[in-house]
């Protein structure tokens, strides 16, 4: 038995070529995510991190290799098994990604709208349990986003990310954007979700500090694939000159000794 059939793996990506005309992004990418962990997936500027976390969603078709999700191939599934799929998973994009003329509520009952056919009451309701699990005051169901901090639309964006109570989450820089108190706040929030729903969290970010706080394992993007994957401890000896400055630079290391004095998780 391989180190990797040790585990459920929840997101499998194997060979995957992704290009824009003639700009390679991604070539012979591998990638397991396994089930119940909080992946982070990190990387240089346009290295591809998005476009990795659309190819699996299935928004953007790589011009070559598999990308299999709970055991199904999101390539080649047809629709209404990737339908049935979408259901299981959620994404969160950067900005929230919510429709600006729906109230909270509203928006977190889109996907629920979509897929499952409730009633107008039971959604609502729904729709506000899930608003009050991101920590959201009870009354921001009624606002709509404009009226909103970037922190709030962010978790407003994660209660529509798990409307239909995924296995697997999707978040495109969480804290981007973030004071470092809304974006430790929001660390703590995402790991106790996953803790507590049992969730596979596949999760981009440039940001050490929810690294250190959230992550099980990372996954570093360069040279158009996946580099290297490990936990933290096994980041910092590997020797590529970009992973050991983004693990070992200044931020790197004032991430680490607040991550050890357990100031990030606070606020
Ligand atoms: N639809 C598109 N058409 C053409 N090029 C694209 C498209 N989407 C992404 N790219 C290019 O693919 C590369 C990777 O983009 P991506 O947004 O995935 O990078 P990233 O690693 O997420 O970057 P950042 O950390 O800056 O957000 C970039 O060079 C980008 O310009």
């Amino acid at each position: 038995m391989t180190a990797q059939a040790a585990y459920d793996v929840n997101i499998s990506v194997r060979g995957v070529r992704n290009q824009f005309g003639r700009h390679v992004v991604h070539e012979d990418l591998d990638l397991d995510v396994r089930r119940g962990e909080i992946l982070g997936v990190v990387g240089g500027s346009g290295t591809g991190k998005s476009v990795l976390l659309r190819s699996i969603v299935g928004l953007q078709k790589p011009v070559a290799g598999s990308v299999n999700v709970l055991g199904v191939d999101v390539l080649t599934a047809d629709e209404d098994t990737r339908a049935a799929l979408e259901a299981r998973w959620g994404v969160m994009f950067q900005d929230g990604a919510l429709f600006s003329s729906l109230t909270v509520r509203e928006n977190v009952e889109v996907p629920m709208r979509a897929i499952t056919g409730l009633d107008p009451k039971t959604r609502s309701s729904l729709a506000d349990l899930k608003i009050s699990m991101v920590g959201l005051p009870f009354n921001a169901g009624d606002k709509y986003p404009s009226e909103l901090s970037g922190g709030m639309r962010k978790r407003a964006g994660l209660a529509r990310a798990l409307a239909l109570d995924p296995e697997i989450v999707f978040l495109d820089e969480p804290t981007a954007g973030l004071d470092p108190i809304g974006a430790a706040a929001f660390d703590t929030l995402i790991r106790g979700l996953s803790h507590s729903l049992g969730l596979t969290v596949f999760l981009v970010t440039h940001d050490l500090d929810t690294l250190h706080a959230t992550c099980d394992r990372i996954a570093v993007l360069a040279e158009r694939k996946v580099l290297v994957t490990g936990t933290m401890q096994e980041m910092l000896d590997v020797d590529h000159p970009w992973v050991h400055e983004y693990f070992h630079g200044p931020r790197a290391r004032a991430a680490a000794s607040g991550a050890q004095s357990g100031t990030p998780l606070e606020g």
